[in-house]
């Protein structure tokens, strides 16, 4: 059997002492792409970042690549897009610049970028679609642009993991496609990816698996569920109960 990418044991987690997440356990094999869901305030950006150490467990364990989190070295094995900043973050630099951050990790600050490092960056720009952007300056970019780009950063390192915080919340329609496009891809060589998702629109089939969080606990772990807003199109057939076990609010806001 080969070792879980992501180990997640009876994890409890809290802010000041208030319990946001209760006893969460999650494994994420190689090759997977798990979607947690979850409505807002629910835990799910909480939980990914104790996956990643940025917030400590109070109780529980994780294992990432089958090491203990505290003793987990190989960061650079991981690429991380954190939620969103929103727009007029002043920073001046260019779409190539702020990709090419991300090969710090792998080459060390101290050692001049080489031919593999531009060869990563700019396979990064092409994989996202932004190619023909890599020389403007990121504030000059939209939204979608911008969060591609952050993509793109997380591509450029290399990452066996993918962790992703709502990669496509507010995103235009071209931007979702092309990050599905860059996922497929990352897929192909292996990869795996973790993201919180609302809306999974294009990134819908790429999905293997999802975790709904709700009031910090996991209700949910198999199938995607079918979005609440899907009873409102005008092809949905409703013909299923809802059964209890339903967690109100799945996909709201
Ligand atoms: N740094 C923090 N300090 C204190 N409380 C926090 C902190 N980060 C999150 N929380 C609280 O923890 C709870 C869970 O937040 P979290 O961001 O994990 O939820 P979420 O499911 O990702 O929500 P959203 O969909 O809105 O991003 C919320 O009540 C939030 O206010």
């Amino acid at each position: 059997m080969t070792t879980p990418v992501i180990q997640v044991g009876h994890a409890s987690v809290g802010y000041d002492g208030r319990p946001v997440l209760r006893d969460v356990s999650l494994t994420v094999t190689a090759g997977e792409v798990v979607a947690v869901l979850g409505a807002n305030g629910s835990g799910k950006s909480t939980l990914i970042r104790a996956v990643l150490g940025l917030v400590p467990l109070g109780t529980g364990t994780v294992t990432l690549f089958g090491v203990p989190q505290r003793r987990f070295r190989q960061w650079h094995r991981i690429g991380y897009v954190p939620q969103r900043l929103g727009a007029g973050s002043g920073v001046p630099a260019t779409v190539r610049e702020v990709v090419a951050s991300g090969r710090l990790a792998r080459r060390g600050v101290l050692r001049p970028p080489g031919r593999a490092d531009r060869a990563a960056v700019a396979a990064a720009l092409r994989a996202v679609g932004l190619a023909d952007r890599a020389g403007d300056p990121v504030a000059t970019l939209s939204g979608g642009q911008q969060q591609r780009t952050l993509i793109a950063r997380a591509l450029a390192g290399e990452p066996e993991l993918l962790v992703l915080d709502e990669p496509t919340a507010g995103v235009d329609a071209a931007s979702q496609e092309a990050f599905a496009g860059a996922l497929h891809d990352f897929l192909g060589t292996g990869g795996t990816v973790l993201l919180v998702a609302h809306e999974l629109g294009p990134l819908r089939p790429l999905i293997s698996r999802a975790v709904v969080v709700h009031q910090g606990g996991v209700c949910h772990d198999g199938a995607v569920p079918e979005p609440a807003g899907h009873h409102a199109e005008p092809d949905h057939d409703h013909v299923h109960p809802h059964g209890p076990e339903e967690p109100a609010g799945l996909w709201s806001s």
